[in-house]
């Protein structure tokens, strides 16, 4: 049985009053933490569905699972199938749905490790360029490998920190800033996030929260939308930093529709109007999270701006500004739309979608973009090795590489990064290596051997071996 800190107890008794913390506490110690994956619509064929419940607010990808498999030993996990997400954190996947109706710019500012990047994406409007931030180094690596396996190709991953973008001066229709927090929200799923708890952390979480807040705030345009979240529940860090901003920074908090009854959200816990979403283990089925958006004052410019980007256009019609010399080296049929330029960084290829190459150009100037659209491959000497992102992204032409259908244990043995034979029939060269049709990387038939080259730090490094596959897919 957990035990909670005392100071903890006492504070959020007071908050929530007696019968909804013992509804809490019993949830945090006795109750148990859901399992629910999230499915990738872009890597599903129509009419393909995933076994399991529908999650209510995240109703088409979101799934209950009965049981926990070991995800680790699931090939299409790895492929980017679809994410293992606890099932509150999908609420942003209603909240986009509700309220953004038109392509966008949105910036994801504290992202990794792509949960809600990757939600927020299915949910965004075709034509929308997603924004993936994480200021952490080591993180920022997952989250970039994550946004990869999700395979969409309009999306930035940045490793930088908030006040980076101010200085970029970059303009977002809505910014997410799921916070770091206190992770009150974590107890149930964490015994971490019990031990690192204090009042003393709370206390620095809030001014930080203030603080990234208030770095981001010029890069949202007037009347744009802000995402405020955090996994904690203590009010400093929830209401009282909504409070907040609508009051030092100039915002108002939007109400949202269609919120069943049944789901047991939550509602504002310090008696003001302002409408926040919180999610409590022991009453809704999921883990603890807080949710608010916010409307920047101001009018939306939006009419300026699609003049803009109209004469924009025009000035760039007939112009090639890919990097023509090296352009010419990267085969134009493997992607299966013609709509990229491809820009060359040292020995890198990246596939830009042309709409926002201009912005690509801008972030590349001012923040440290560790990913952008489809990485195509790595020239060597007279070769381009093509890369991971491009077997994971929905835009590889599959027909032009030859392919070969790996077994479960070939598959497990491949990403284990081990030798897997191919065929002897294969051709050599390049080799797109699949499992139950999904792609999962290349080798490079040489003969006698394939070498594999699937990404080192991307490898299942157990060395275990289930007998049974994992399976996700409805029968
Ligand atoms: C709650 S987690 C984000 C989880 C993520 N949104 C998801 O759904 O997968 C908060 C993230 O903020 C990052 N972070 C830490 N300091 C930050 C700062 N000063 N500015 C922005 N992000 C920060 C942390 O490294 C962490 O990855």
């Amino acid at each position: 049985m957990k035990t909670l800190p005392e100071d903890f107890i006492q504070y959020t008794q007071e908050l929530m009053g007696d019968e909804l913390f013992q509804q809490l506490k019993q949830g945090i110690t006795e109750g148990e933490a859901p399992t629910s994956i999230r499915i990738n619509p872009f890597k599903c064929k129509e009419g393909e569905d995933a076994a399991g419940e529908p999650i209510p607010w995240c109703p088409s990808t979101g799934r209950y699972l009965s049981t926990r498999p070991n995800f680790t030993f699931d090939p299409w996990l790895h492929a980017g199938k679809y994410y293992v997400q606890e099932a509150s954190s999908m609420f942003v996947d209603l909240v986009i749905r509700q309220l953004v109706h038109k392509p966008v710019m949105m910036l994801d500012l504290c992202a990794a490790p792509g949960g809600k990047s990757t939600a927020v994406r299915a949910a965004l409007p075709e034509g929308s360029l997603l924004f993936s931030n994480e200021p952490m180094r080591t993180r920022s690596q997952i989250l970039a490998e994550n946004i990869q396996k999700f395979g969409h190709p309009d999306m930035i991953v940045t490793n930088s920190y908030p006040r980076d973008y101010k200085k970029s001066k970059l303009q977002f229709d809505v910014i997410l800033t799921d916070v770091p927090c206190s992770g009150e929200g974590m107890f149930r799923k964490d015994d971490g996030a019990i031990s690192e708890w204090s009042l003393q952390n709370v206390d620095n979480c809030w001014h930080l929260q203030r603080e990234i807040v208030s770095d981001i705030w010029n890069c949202l345009k007037p009347g744009g939308l802000l995402i405020y979240s955090t996994c904690t529940f203590n009010a400093h860090e929830d209401e009282e930093n909504i409070a907040w901003i609508c009051e030092e920074l100039g915002a108002d908090a939007i109400a949202l529709n269609d919120i069943d009854e049944a789901w047991n959200i939550t509602g504002n816990l310090i008696g003001t109007d302002i409408p926040v979403y919180r999610f409590l283990p022991g009453k809704t089925r999921g883990e603890g999270i807080f949710l608010a958006v916010l409307r920047k004052e101001g009018e939306p410019e939006m009419e300026k701006e699609d003049k803009k980007k109209k004469k924009d256009k025009n000035k760039d019609k007939g112009k090639n500004r890919g990097n023509k010399g090296k352009c010419l080296q990267v085969p134009t049929d493997w992607l299966k739309s013609s709509d990229y330029e491809t820009i060359a960084e040292d020995d890198n290829f990246y596939a830009i979608p042309s709409r926002w190459k201009a912005i690509y150009e801008d972030a590349a100037r001012n923040l440290k973009v560790i990913h952008a659209g489809i990485k195509l491959g790595t020239s060597k000497g007279k070769d381009i090795i093509p890369d991971q992102s491009l077997a994971l992204s929905t835009e590889l032409n599959t027909e032009v590489f030859p392919q070969v259908e790996l077994s479960y244990e070939d598959a497990i043995r491949y990403l284990r990064k081990e030798a897997v034979n191919l065929p002897a029939d294969t051709p050599k060269g390049y080799v797109l290596v699949t499992y139950q049709q999904m792609p999962l990387g290349w080798e490079k038939n040489i003969g006698n051997r394939a070498n594999n080259l699937y990404p080192q730090e991307w490898k299942i490094k157990s060395s275990h071996v289930p007998e049974e596959p994992c399976v996700i897919s409805k029968k």
